[in-house]
């Protein structure tokens, strides 16, 4: 089998590589599909022109995950009432494939105006006052390149060029993926900083990341949700889309300090008054409101 060729997934042996699924969809809500497949099922999504290219373990048959998947995806057009035509595209690609493609999607990108994420199979030469972050993301979540990570960085990076007494804000990230916002906090100068997720293997792959950046050496990384994390956080950023943020409210407002900054991100346009309302009830105070394409981050003060 030749690297690059995509097969049928009748053809192939499982376990070598990864089923490759093609989800058409309209263009207004792609990203949003994508966010939606991307947590579900954990694994790589890439965002096409109506559709959302997904790529799925093949140590798993692919009639399990066709069922599965065309399931969510159904279930996904009805709750926006959207028509669904069913038609998903299957195929097979080879891990080296699949690597060399992702990689070459993943170039050193300028976020704000220090950071720059860079991946560990690219040279970056640092220009003066630059921050860098090296990544290997893997499967999870977080390379700089979808909006909701870019609004997370910037926001954090105008909180602490903003932050005028000493110490140093402590931080929590939740829902840290790659480690990107836990370990881009601590090169910033965050301090302590602290990330948590629900997913083992984001967890593996964000304290890989940080051998990778000795300078965020001191971040600490924890197996769970935000309850799990012990202490009140000066900066709490929180990038998980809005069900999870609804339903982790009390939690979430319990980790930020009185006087303390949260940030709220993957929220939706239309979903940004429910979220927010929520907050507010529980004692925060809308700051301010970031949108790139249709995703946006909500920034709150802590108020009591
Ligand atoms: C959209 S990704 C964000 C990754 C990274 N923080 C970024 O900004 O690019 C959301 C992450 O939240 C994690 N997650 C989802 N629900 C969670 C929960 N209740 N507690 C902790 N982590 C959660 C997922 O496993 C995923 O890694």
């Amino acid at each position: 089998m030749k690297s690059g060729e995509c097969f049928s997934f009748k053809e192939v042996n499982v376990g070598k590589g990864w089923w490759m699924a093609d989800v058409p969809c309209p263009e207004s809500v792609c990203d949003e599909l994508a966010a939606v497949l991307a947590d579900l099922f954990g694994v790589g999504v890439q965002v096409q022109d109506n559709a959302v290219r997904l790529y799925l373990s093949a140590e798993k048959a692919a009639s399990d995950w066709k069922t599965v998947l065309e399931k969510v995806v159904e279930n996904f057009h009805a709750s926006l009432g959207l028509p669904w035509a069913g038609a998903v595209n299957y195929g097979f690609c080879e891990d080296a494939d699949w690597n060399a493609r992702w990689k070459e999607g993943f170039k050193p990108l300028r976020v704000g105006r220090r950071l720059v994420i860079t991946p560990t199979w690219e040279s970056y030469t640092p220009q003066a006052h630059d921050v860098v972050l090296t990544l290997d993301p893997g499967m999870a979540f977080g390379t700089g390149h979808h909006e909701t990570t870019r609004l997370c960085l910037e926001w954090l990076e105008d909180v602490m060029a903003t932050w005028s007494s000493a110490p140093a804000p402590s931080l929590l990230d939740v829902g840290t993926g790659s480690g990107i916002l836990a370990l881009a906090g601590a090169l910033l100068g965050f301090r302590p900083v602290m990330a948590v997720d629900n997913d083992a293997d984001a967890i593996e792959i964000a304290q890989k990341n940080q051998i990778l950046n000795p300078k965020a050496a001191s971040v600490q990384f924890f197996m769970g949700t935000a309850e799990n994390v012990p202490g009140r956080f000066a900066v709490v950023v929180a990038n998980i889309q809005a069900g999870p943020l609804m339903a982790m409210a009390d939690v979430l407002a319990q980790k930020v300090e009185p006087g303390g900054r949260l940030g709220l991100c993957g929220l939706l346009e239309e979903q940004v008054s429910e979220v927010t309302r929520r907050y507010e009830a529980l004692g925060f105070g809308k700051e301010r409101h970031r949108q790139a394409g249709p995703w946006v981050l909500v920034a709150m003060r802590c108020r009591a």
